[in-house]
């Protein structure tokens, strides 16, 4: 059985489908990147697993019914790191990366506030694989736009789930820390976790995801292995663009290089 499973999943917001049929499983161990030209519903689709939005059709966690777990269960199953960066107060980066380990705490009439070995190890052992260890006292509000990516991410391990929702998580970083996390978001499914990660990147998204799913305008382009979703014409449906597919120490990079002209959508049905 898959860990997730989502079947005919469609969100209708707006007075339109912003996603629409679609299904998609991916099992323990799995790092599966989403990508999608803007707007093609990749933020929704993730909001919808992550039980943010409202949606029809069926999403499961190993065999329930996501909507049907209680939230605080839930909250240990499902990691969601979502693409808003904002930080409105000046809490302590270790703070806000403690904050992934509320759902392991009572409530306040149980102690809310202290925190076991276990969180403390997940905490740090989080913001080491981060790189933002050193930043543990800084307040968060006055961290780079890549800091900050980083110490959301750590925020989003510490809840040690066995769903990981990353959306984005490389769109503000320097070239060796998108290699870095997308080599912790790897090691994370070799660990046991299923990872969904959305990225703009294609050659990251080639490199490290094991499949890939490629929406457009809310639907299903191309899903599979990474070689059978980065075809040329896929990229040039999807997102209007020529790109250069060449080779690497045998694996694939993906340059976009000119603009094409789009298809529309009754060309595509
Ligand atoms: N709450 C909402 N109500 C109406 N329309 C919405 C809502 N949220 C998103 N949309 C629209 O749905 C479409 C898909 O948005 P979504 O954020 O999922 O795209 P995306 O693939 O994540 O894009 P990007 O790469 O730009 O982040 C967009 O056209 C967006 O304007």
């Amino acid at each position: 059985m898959s860990r997730l499973e989502l079947v005919e999943v469609a969100v209708h917001l707006g007075g339109r489908f912003l996603v629409e049929a679609l299904s998609l499983q991916v099992g323990a161990g799995e790092l599966v990147g989403l990508i999608g030209p803007n707007g093609a519903g990749k933020s929704t689709l993730i909001k919808a697993i992550a039980q943010l939005l409202p949606y029809r059709g069926s999403i499961r966690l190993h065999g329930d019914p996501l909507d049907q777990i209680p939230a605080r269960e839930r909250a240990r199953q499902l990691a969601y790191l979502s693409q808003d960066d904002r930080v409105q107060w000046p809490i302590s980066v270790a703070d806000l990366v403690a904050l992934g380990r509320h759902p392991y705490r009572g409530g306040w009439w149980r102690g809310a506030g202290r925190s076991s070995t276990e969180d403390q190890h997940a905490i740090e052992s989080a913001m080491r694989a981060t790189d933002v260890w050193s930043l543990r006292a800084r307040a968060s509000d006055t961290l780079s736009g890549g800091e900050r990516a980083r110490v959301r991410l750590a925020r989003a391990l510490a809840v040690e789930a066995p769903l990981l929702l990353a959306d984005e998580p490389v769109a503000a970083l320097d070239p060796r820390h998108q290699l870095e996390v997308m080599e912790l978001l790897r090691t994370q499914a070799h660990q046991g976790a299923s990872v969904i990660v959305v990225l703009h990147d294609l050659t990251l998204a080639s490199r490290f995801c094991d499949r890939l799913l490629l929406l457009h305008e809310g639907r299903t382009v191309a899903s599979g292995t990474v070689e059978r979703v980065l075809s040329a014409d896929h990229l040039r449906l999807a997102y209007g663009i020529g790109a250069v597919i060449g080779e690497h120490q045998g694996q694939s990079y993906i340059i976009p290089w000119s603009c094409e002209s789009l298809v529309s959508k009754a060309e595509r049905c």
